[in-house]
């Protein structure tokens, strides 16, 4: 086993490892954690039909009382997710050395690398990713590929292009589902593509042969607005449910579900919607015997534009707004700093009360 305190800390990742145990570095078994639930009854996860007559009820319910939910006649053929995945498994399959050459550096956001929450945490995950950028991915894919990138590229544009227009229309059903017109929505930035930024990033969790002592991907919420999840069929993601009726709060398993992709609500729809949208935790487990692959479509607003409540929830009648206007780029800065406390940060009472600690 490789001395993790030899190891850099961009190459911590478990196919360095001969094991025959978990390394400290990895290992969270001390750490606190929440008790695991099956998604049944008041756990389950909703599971909506695009074409359902009723789907922007649906949307709304789902992204208020879960903010996790998987969609199914979503449109992208089954085949292109096929082939999107094995290009996702062709990436990680190669040789640690090979995908070290485009290892993301300072200043860039683009290639391969350890969780990009890793500086949050004391332990590291069991986890490898791919932060994919449409300028350099040619470049870094000729790297890995010499003799044959363009499939990789092909696949990739093929899926980004697939999903762009679902992540759009998921949003746009979001807003509807508030009680937004459509004439009320173009208005909005959601309503103004050139406004919207996009990302992807691709995941991998290896086996793991003692996978309650390791994380996958450790206690998130995402940032922008909306994130739409292809997965390998492999179990793994968890949302926290909370405090609530029904006991205290515990990791709840989004089951697999065949031709579905999972949709979470982050932390800038969660202000869009003046907190009516549940900005969910979740985590990746590990498993023991196969390998998890995912890829995050995150949508978000281009990083100057500042989000805040919807003027149109506001009113007389509706209330005031929770939170003061950020950008997406403000909003990760403080989360890196402030953790799970960033959106309490930009509450518009919390600044009160902040002002008046201070007096
Ligand atoms: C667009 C983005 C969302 C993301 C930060 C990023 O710039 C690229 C990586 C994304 C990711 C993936 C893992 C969890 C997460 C919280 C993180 O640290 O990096 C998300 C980011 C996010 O939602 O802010
Ligand atoms: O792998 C997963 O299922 C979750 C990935 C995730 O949460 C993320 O990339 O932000
Ligand atoms: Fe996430």
């Amino acid at each position: 086993m490789s001395s993790p305190a030899s190891v850099d800390l961009k190459i911590q990742h478990p196919q360095n490892f001969r094991f025959n145990s978990i390394p400290d570095s990895h290992d969270w078994s001390d750490l606190y954690d929440h008790p695991s639930a099956e998604p049944i009854g008041l756990d389950s996860v909703p599971v909506i039909d695009l074409n359902d007559p009723n789907l922007i009820y649906k949307i709304g319910k789902a992204c208020e009382e879960s903010g996790v939910f998987l969609i199914r006649n979503h449109g992208i053929e089954p085949e292109l997710l096929n082939r999107f995945g094995s290009q996702i498994h062709r990436l990680f399959a190669l040789p640690v050395e090979v995908k070290l050459k485009v290892a993301k550096t300072k200043g860039t956001d683009a290639g391969y690398g350890g969780a990009p929450i890793s500086h949050l945490f004391p332990k590291f995950m069991w986890y490898e990713g791919f932060a994919i950028q449409t300028g350099s991915l040619f470049d870094q894919a000729q790297i890995l590929w010499p003799d044959d990138y363009s499939s990789f590229c092909a696949v990739i544009e093929e899926y980004k292009k697939a999903i762009k227009p679902l992540g759009y229309r998921l949003m746009h059903l979001m807003l509807l589902s508030l009680g937004l017109t459509e004439e009320e929505i173009d208005n909005t930035l959601i309503g103004d593509s050139s406004k919207i930024k996009n990302a992807m990033h691709l995941n991998s969790y290896p086996a793991c042969p003692y996978p309650d002592q390791v994380v996958g991907l450790a206690p998130h919420t995402d940032t922008g607005f909306v994130a739409v999840l292809y997965h390998n069929g492999v179990s793994g993601l968890q949302v926290l449910r909370c405090k609530d009726d029904i006991g205290p709060a515990r990791w709840v398993t989004v089951p697999v579900v065949p031709n579905t992709l999972v949709v979470n609500i982050g932390d800038l729809m969660h202000v869009l919607s003046n907190g009516t949208f549940h900005n969910v935790v979740h985590r990746s487990t590990v498993s023991k015997t196969n390998q998890r692959l995912s890829a995050a479509y995150f949508l978000g607003p281009q990083l100057d534009v500042k989000v805040g409540p919807l003027s149109e929830l506001m009113g007389p009648e509706q209330g005031l707004p929770l939170y003061r206007p950020v950008t997406w780029l403000e909003l990760q800065k403080l989360k890196s700093t402030l953790h799970d406390k960033a959106l309490q940060s930009m509450k518009i009472d919390g600044k009160i009360e902040e002002l008046r600690k201070g007096a």
